[in-house]
């Protein structure tokens, strides 16, 4: 089974790019999903979270507030790596479990951190969503109402563009209309259906 990665910046594009790679009819796995999946409400994981930064962390329903856990992690590192030291482990557990479960020809991972983290080891190619500084601050501000300020501290706290380039297979190019993305994303489709089908000859 071929299992391609789509990373790329907060705010790049990737749900984009994922949402014309679903268009395709190709399977695609949300990271970020499945990252809260494992806080939801009575998780042993939030338990742990809500004894490290205490009760007020979670809302009256008692799920996470996750608002206030992103200020308090995206502004502390120590936190950060705390947080981190626990969900990631449980995260890639459940992304592993869910791709062995899947049929199609390639599936594709979208994950924020696939470069920052071993999931990169779960997949073959390297799909990065690419776009400048400004237009990414500008875009996951206005889509998650907040301050620029507070999407620039995110950005800061991920890879440097350059790093994660420096590491595709393949780049799609965000910075112009959402139909030049899914042209791109159509022309990568391709390139890996043949790479799918030169695998499948190779093992006849
Ligand atoms: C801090 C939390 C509660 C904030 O939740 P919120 O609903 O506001 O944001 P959401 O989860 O949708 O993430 C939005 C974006 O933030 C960025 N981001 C999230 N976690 C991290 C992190 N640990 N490091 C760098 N960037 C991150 C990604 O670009 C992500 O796409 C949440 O992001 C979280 O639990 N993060 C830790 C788990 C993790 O590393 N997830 C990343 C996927 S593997
Ligand atoms: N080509 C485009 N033109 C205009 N707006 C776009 C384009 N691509 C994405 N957007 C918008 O930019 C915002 C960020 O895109 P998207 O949510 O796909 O990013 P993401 O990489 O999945 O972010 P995150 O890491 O936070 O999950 C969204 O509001 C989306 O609708």
């Amino acid at each position: 089974m071929c299992v391609f990665g789509l990373t790329g910046g907060i705010g790049s594009g990737k749900s984009a790019a994922a949402a014309a790679f679903r268009e395709l009819g190709i399977d695609v796995l949300d990271a970020d999903k499945v990252a809260r999946d494992v806080v939801c409400i009575g998780s042993d994981a939030l338990k742990q979270i809500s004894q490290h930064f205490g009760p007020d962390i979670l809302l009256p329903d008692q799920s996470l507030n996750r608002a206030q856990l992103r200020s308090i992690i995206f502004n502390a590192p120590e936190e950060k790596r705390w947080l981190e030291n626990l969900l990631h482990p449980l995260i890639r557990d459940k992304i592993t479990a869910h791709l062995s479960q899947r049929l199609k020809p390639y599936q594709i991972l979208e994950s924020p951190l696939l470069l920052e983290t071993n999931q990169a080891n779960l997949v073959q190619k390297i799909i990065v969503v690419d776009v400048d500084k400004q237009t990414q601050i500008d875009r996951a501000s206005l889509r998650d109402g907040v301050t620029r300020d507070e999407i620039t501290a995110i950005v800061n706290s991920q890879m440097p563009r350059e790093h994660r380039l420096n590491q595709a297979d393949f780049i799609i190019n965000n910075n112009g209309s959402a139909g030049d993305l899914k042209e791109q994303v159509l022309n990568i489709h391709h390139q890996l259906a043949a790479i799918v089908q030169a695998k499948a000859r190779q093992n006849d």
